[in-house]
């Protein structure tokens, strides 16, 4: 996403979002960095709300269960692509890839670098958090919204692919909260694992004590003992 959204959050409700179609379903095999493998079905959507090329791949069998597993994970080219250790994103990749397939399920990667704000403001962004500011604050700082993410478009790749109840993979209860706004049936959310380095604990702690992500805090059980809360 190249532009900056308008503060605070776009957010829908209702079942008023237009009907997306899939474009193309293409299979790759995948291989990462560990050496885990797996083939995955990458697919691509007409008519998304927001216009962004958001891609989901389909893991092991979807229809298997009645409820598949699905996660819903936003770009982040440091963390899934470079390996930075300032955020949790790439283990948490790896790790949603390979529960999913176990279930079957699908995972939508969304074009929502840096919880919206681009790239560029991210790291704009990650100058202010070396300056004292924490993850949030950095945005508001630089004019823009602490999370500036919408899931229609998610919302529009589930049912586009069939999905309409579901176990969602993720910490943040706002994805839960917009995807059920929107008609998704979330039965359960399940919690990701929490990965956390010296160099992501205070991210880790301003998501837990900001915008309420299911992590224990370290004053608990200390940063090389994280984990998630039950639930
Ligand atoms: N603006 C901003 N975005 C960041 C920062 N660090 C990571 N991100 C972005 O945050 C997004 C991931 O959001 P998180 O808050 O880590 O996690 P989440 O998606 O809300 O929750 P989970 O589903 O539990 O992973 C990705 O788009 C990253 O690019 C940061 O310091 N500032
Ligand atoms: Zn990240």
């Amino acid at each position: 996403m190249d532009a900056a959204p308008s503060a605070g959050h776009s957010r829908s409700s209702g079942h008023s979002s237009p009907t997306a179609s899939i474009r193309t379903r293409v299979t790759i095999p995948l291989r990462f960095a560990d050496g885990y493998e797996v083939t995955a079905d990458a697919v691509t959507f007409h008519g998304l709300a927001d216009g962004e090329e958001h891609v989901a791949l389909v893991l092991g069998d979807p229809t298997a269960t009645p409820a598949p597993l699905v996660r819903l994970h936003s770009e982040c080219l440091t963390g899934d692509v470079f390996g930075s250790a300032r955020c949790d994103c790439g283990p948490q990749l790896r790790e949603a890839v390979e529960r999913i397939a176990t279930t079957g399920g699908v995972l939508l990667y969304l074009r929502q670098e840096g919880r919206g704000i681009g790239l560029y403001n991210k790291l704009d962004a990650y100058a202010l958090q070396d300056a004292g500011l924490d993850t949030y604050e950095a945005n508001t700082a630089l004019g823009l919204p602490e999370d500036g993410r919408d899931y229609t478009a998610a919302a529009q790749m589930l049912t586009a692919l069939g999905i309409g109840d579901l176990d969602l993979l993720t910490n943040n209860p706002d994805k839960a909260g917009q995807l059920r706004d929107l008609g998704v049936s979330v039965r359960h959310v399940r919690p990701t694992g929490v990965f956390a380095t010296d160099s992501n604990v205070r991210y880790l702690h301003a998501k837990a004590e900001r915008t309420h992500h299911t992590i224990a805090l370290p004053e608990q059980a200390g940063p090389g003992a994280f984990s998630t809360l039950a639930g």
